[in-house]
This record gives C-alpha cells, structure tokens and sequence, in this order.
C-alpha cells in the first residue's frame, strides 16, 4: 500500500532545512530575547518567524490539517489533539541555547493522525544533522540508520537530562534529588543538550542510554518519540508507566529494563498538562 503521509514527511524535511537556515542565518545577528512564562522560558523573534513559515506552508499545502505549535499556544492556540491530521512544532527547541550561541538548537517537526504520531522530523541545525523517522520504517540520520545502545548495565549508562524551567525551591530539590540518586547508582554519567528533542535523538544514536525529564510540553518530544522508538528504544512516564504526551513527563530508553531502573531513582511531580483548560 502507497505510504499515505510520505507527502508530509518529505515537506517536514524541506520544511526543516530551510527553517535551519534561517535559525543559522540569525545566530549571525544580534538575538532579541523576550520572556514567556518566566524569566528563564523565553522566545526570540526567530522562533516566531519560523513558527509562521512553517505553519504557513502546511496550510498552502496540506490545508485541512490542524497544528499543535509552540508560540501558538503561547500566543493563545488550544492545545488539544484530535483524530485530525496535525502538526505538532516546536520551531526552536532548545531556545536558551540559541540565545546564548551554545550549539544544540533544532527545529522539531512531529506529525500525528488519530492521535498516533506517524513520523518525526529533528533538525539539529547548527551541527546539520537531520534526524527522521516514519513509523514502522526506521529513524535515520542524514540518511544512516540509527539503533539505540545495547547497553544492558544500568551501572555503564549515560542518562541525559536537564535541569528544566520550573524553579520554585520544592521542585528544583526534587529534580537534583533525582540525579543524585541516579549518579550514585552509579551510572557512567549524566548529560544534558539543553533540547529535549536532540537528547531524544542521543537515545536513538546510542550514545546515550536514557533521557528523562518533567516539565517538557508535547512539541518538545512528539517528533523525536517516533525517532527514538524507530530506533529500537523504548518510551514511558517517568514513574515507568504509559507515555502520555500531554503529561509534560518522559522517559526514552535503549531499553525497557534500563527505562524502569531509572524510573525507580526519579522524584516524579506533575506539572499543569499541555491539554489543560486555560485558568479562568
Ligand atoms: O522552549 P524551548 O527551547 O522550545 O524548549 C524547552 C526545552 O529546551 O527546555 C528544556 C530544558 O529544560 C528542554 O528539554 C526543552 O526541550
Ligand atoms: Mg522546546
Ligand atoms: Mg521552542
């Protein structure tokens, strides 16, 4: 059977490239930083411009698709799934680092019908890597296939996470709580991109074993979740339950044993869902 949403994928890809480009283009330039929720979640014009561009060209393209974008919702857009065919985009994941010119910034691209996600498009674009996935075809980056580590020592794994964006005192004690326990399993190391979906994409690469982290929103890992489980990893809630994309909560594994032991260590908290009604 013709593979139904190869279209999307391949105008994802364009889509990303070209969005890389001008992401590159603007580390060139002087960075206009604005805040969002807090004085440690902000946004640039750039992740704007990009957000638009690529909304855009989905509607002149595919124009009964629904979107699921970043500055959208921070601009006001419901943030709600449907069986529609939709896009869900974070035009620069991994913002801090682009303000500051550290060198992990990636455009994320996922794509989801009937609420399953189809394929996933991650391009990190300052290193050019171009990470891609359809589901049930593999995860590929520049074009090699990728495989998860084979790592089954929990005790030799690097576990990547971040120290997030929520910083009231409880939780930042809670997310250091969890890392000091996992290094004192101890693991080999822990690291951090600063981009959920480029940590996602180590998962895929194997060079490392696990990501986890409490307090991303779906656009951060809906496209890299197809590219790590194409990859032969395995994703989950950070307590070693189901995903759900809405939870602002994941776990991405080489495998399902390593996933639960890291599980175990994690001081898990539940920040408000993507999917949440507005406050009144
Ligand atoms: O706002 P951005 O840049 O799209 O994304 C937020 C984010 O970069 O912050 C986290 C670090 O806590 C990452 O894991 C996550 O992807
Ligand atoms: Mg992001
Ligand atoms: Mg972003």
């Amino acid at each position: 059977m013709a593979d139904l949403w190869q279209n999307a994928m391949d105008h994802a890809v364009a889509l990303a490239r070209t969005a890389g480009a001008v992401v590159r283009e603007a580390l060139q330039d002087e960075r206009k930083v604005m805040m969002k929720s807090s004085s440690v979640d902000l946004v640039t014009q750039t992740d704007q411009k990009v957000e638009q561009l690529i909304i855009q060209s989905v509607k002149d393209k595919f124009p009964t698709h629904r979107f699921i974008g970043e500055e959208s919702v921070a601009a006001g857009e419901a943030c709600v799934l449907t069986d529609s065919p939709t896009w869900i985009i974070d035009p620069i994941d991994g913002t801090t680092n682009f303000v500051h010119g550290y060198p992990f910034v990636a455009i994320s691209i996922g794509f989801a019908v009937n609420k399953q996600l189809e394929f996933g498009v991650v391009y990190s674009c300052v290193e050019d890597k171009m990470f891609t996935a359809r589901r049930g075809k593999g995860a590929f980056c520049n074009g090699r296939p990728l495989q998860v580590s084979d790592q089954k020592e929990i005790s030799q794994s690097i576990v990547a996470t971040e120290f997030g964006s929520i910083r009231d005192p409880e939780t930042v004690d809670k997310v250091l709580s969890s890392m000091r326990k996992i290094l004192c399993i101890p693991v080999h190391g822990i690291r951090g991109a600063g981009t959920a979906a480029v940590n996602m994409c180590h998962v895929a690469c194997g060079c490392v074993d696990a990501y986890y982290e409490i307090g991303i929103h779906v656009w951060d890992v809906a496209a890299a979740a197809v590219i790590v489980s194409e990859a032969g990893g395995v994703l989950m809630d950070v307590t070693g339950g189901q995903l759900d994309l809405m939870s602002r909560r994941v776990l991405a594994a080489s495998s399902r044993s390593i996933g639960e032991r890291i599980s175990r260590e994690i001081e898990a908290f539940a920040p408000v869902r993507d999917d949440a009604p507005p406050p009144q």
